[in-house]
């Protein structure tokens, strides 16, 4: 046995040695076998359990002992990872001796290697059905490599030639609105039929809808990218995309060097922060174990140059000295080894389970003020790491430019301008000169905080903003006489509660509302709130809507923005 060791040992370092062992064998020979231990996982696969119920079985798990527990709702199994062959027989004892919910429960015990287990998803992942508008992913027909796989995930659209993309995504907006008509069509108990009468027109479209608008850039076009640390497919330490889903237990990840929507810049920064990590003594964070300590980096690249990189860190086992000697490595590797010019350097230590950059733990700026700009319209706007902003700069412009267009602007009439959901006020202060006053409501008041700076920053000074909820604050503004008021409203993906439509209806002063929607399909329903005849739940007059675009802030992906203008009926 020790011969073999050995003589690996030599394959592996290149080196001929003379057979007998001495005591650096021995050595070699006691760290090889730990490092196989430690790449070794001991899991109790346990069967027969209730499908969904998770929190339950979790917790009878928990009550045995057991915290480290993977369970998929629709799984009939579950399981447990321990840290020792000991353990796990211990664990296989207890399981077969168990009844949950009047089930026997049954044990195996599945001991393998850090490599053997990725293959193993890998393998259970292919034959699945791939995603509309990929391939189907067939174990022998699957003929992709790994970096078209990950393509296929990230930019499913790719395959496309562009216009045929932009054709797709116009598709898609128009559908919603159809949908929106047809949900008006077959509401039941509407009192006031003349509300609706919209909706019963001729032809399938509810209202004009215009040529979509292409991105003026198609490639490397998104300024944030969210990268994850883990381990490639050979099982080196890599910065990039998960290949996969981690819900299907895929912890792979690849780097980002054929993703045609990640910029240039964005790349060079996860391959060199990949080799700063593949040097590093500090292992890589291990998803399943919930162990080690690198986990991810975002990265935002700015239109003016600046880049910003925030690495995140689980720190649950370093000392606070080994911790703040990261920290220096860190900053002497982008100031001086990166070959990236970075603007700011941010970091967060999260050792939570939650993945990916958390709003639940500060943030520490290491190298600059924390803060990068970017050039909108003519306007210039300070962003944080935490703060949300447009992907794609050249597109926004052409989003936010159609916006102000819609909303010019008569100038006969007094005109405010509400921008809901405003975060940090882009929308308000690209359109403040050419209305009377701007009024911003947004929930985090963090990004207000942004929004009165970026004001400033802009000389604007006929803005005022609420660091409150839309549906708490509408009723900010009455409107006066000769006064036109518009609102903006750019919610997140899944649209806002309908509390918030319901306040924009009742706010009888609202003449019109700008609805800009990244996921329309999403929004279908706030939609329908916006525009369905009153009755007692929804008071106030109802919008119906006037023309829409589809604006593609998103090529090579599905999503799309889309913009809707809802026009105020008036009573007959
Ligand atoms: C897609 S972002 C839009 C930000 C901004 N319009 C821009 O273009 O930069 C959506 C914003 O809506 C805010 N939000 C969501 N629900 C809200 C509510 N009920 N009241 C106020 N703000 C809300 C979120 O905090 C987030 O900043």
């Amino acid at each position: 046995m020790f011969k073999l060791v050995s003589s690996i040992i030599d394959t592996v370092l290149g080196r001929k040695r003379a057979l007998e062992v001495d005591e650096e064998d021995q050595e070699l020979q006691g760290e090889l076998q730990k490092k196989q231990k430690l790449n070794m996982s001991h899991r109790i696969k346990v069967s027969n359990l209730p499908i969904r119920e998770l929190p339950a079985v979790k917790k009878y798990f928990k009550k045995l002992g057991y915290n480290r527990v993977k369970k998929a709702p629709d799984w009939d199994f579950g399981f447990i990872t321990v840290d020792s062959e000991e353990e796990a027989l211990k664990c296989l004892e207890i399981i077969n001796s168990c009844t949950f919910r009047n089930r026997q429960l049954t044990g195996e015990y599945i001991a393998e290697t850090e490599q053997e287990h990725r293959d193993r998803f890998m393998n259970n992942n292919r034959g699945k059905k791939g995603k509309k508008n990929q391939p189907m992913i067939d174990d022998k027909d699957d003929t992709r490599t790994a970096a078209e796989k990950l393509a296929d995930q990230v930019t499913p659209l790719w395959r496309d030639p562009y216009d045929v993309q932009l054709v797709k995504k116009n598709r898609n907006g128009t559908k919603q609105l159809m949908n929106l008509k047809r949900k008006i069509q077959s509401l039941k108990d509407v009192r006031d039929e003349s509300q609706r009468a919209w909706a019963f027109e001729k032809g399938s479209l509810p209202c004009e809808v215009l040529e979509p608008i292409a991105s003026p850039q198609i490639n490397g076009y998104r300024t944030k990218c969210e990268f994850t640390i883990g381990k490639n497919l050979d099982g080196e330490p890599t910065v990039g995309f998960l290949l996969g889903l981690y819900r299907d237990g895929i912890t792979n990840v690849l780097e980002p060097s054929e993703c045609l929507n990640v910029s240039d810049t964005a790349k060079q920064v996860a391959k060199a922060f990949g080799d700063y990590v593949r040097k590093s003594d500090l292992p890589v964070y291990d998803r399943v174990e919930k162990t080690g300590c690198w986990r991810g980096i975002m990265v935002k690249t700015q239109s003016t140059g600046d880049v910003l990189v925030l690495v995140q860190l689980r720190a649950a086992d370093l000392t606070p000295e080994r911790l703040e000697q990261e920290k220096k490595n860190l900053v002497h590797f982008w100031d001086q080894e990166s070959g990236v010019s970075v603007t700011t350097l941010v970091f967060q230590v999260w050792n939570g389970n939650s993945n990916g950059i958390t709003d639940k733990a500060p943030m520490e700026t290491l190298t600059g003020d924390g803060y990068i700009y970017e050039n909108v319209l003519g306007c210039r706007f300070r962003l944080s790491a935490s703060a949300f902003f447009q992907v794609n700069t050249p597109a926004a412009e052409l989003l936010y430019a159609k916006c102000a267009e819609w909303c010019s602007i008569d100038a006969t009439k007094k005109t405010t301008l509400l921008d809901l959901c405003c975060g940090t006020g882009t929308i308000g202060i690209t359109m403040a000169k050419s209305v009377d006053r701007v009024i911003g409501i947004e929930m985090v008041s963090e990004a207000i905080v942004d929004a009165k700076v970026n004001a400033k920053l802009n000389n604007v000074e006929n803005v005022t903003y609420y660091a409150n909820k839309v549906e708490d604050k509408i009723d900010v503004v009455t409107g006066e006489k000769n006064e036109e008021v518009i609102a903006v409203l750019d919610p997140p993906r899944n649209g806002v509660h309908a509390s918030v439509i319901r306040a924009v209806r009742e706010a009888e002063h609202i003449d019109r509302v700008v609805y800009i929607s990244c996921d329309a399909k999403q929004a279908l329903d706030n939609f329908v709130t916006l525009c369905r005849p009153q009755s007692n739940r929804f008071k106030g007059m109802p919008f119906k809507p006037t023309r829409a675009v589809s604006v593609d802030l998103f090529p090579h992906t599905e999503h799309c923005e889309l913009m809707i203008e809802f026009v105020r009926q008036k009573p007959e």
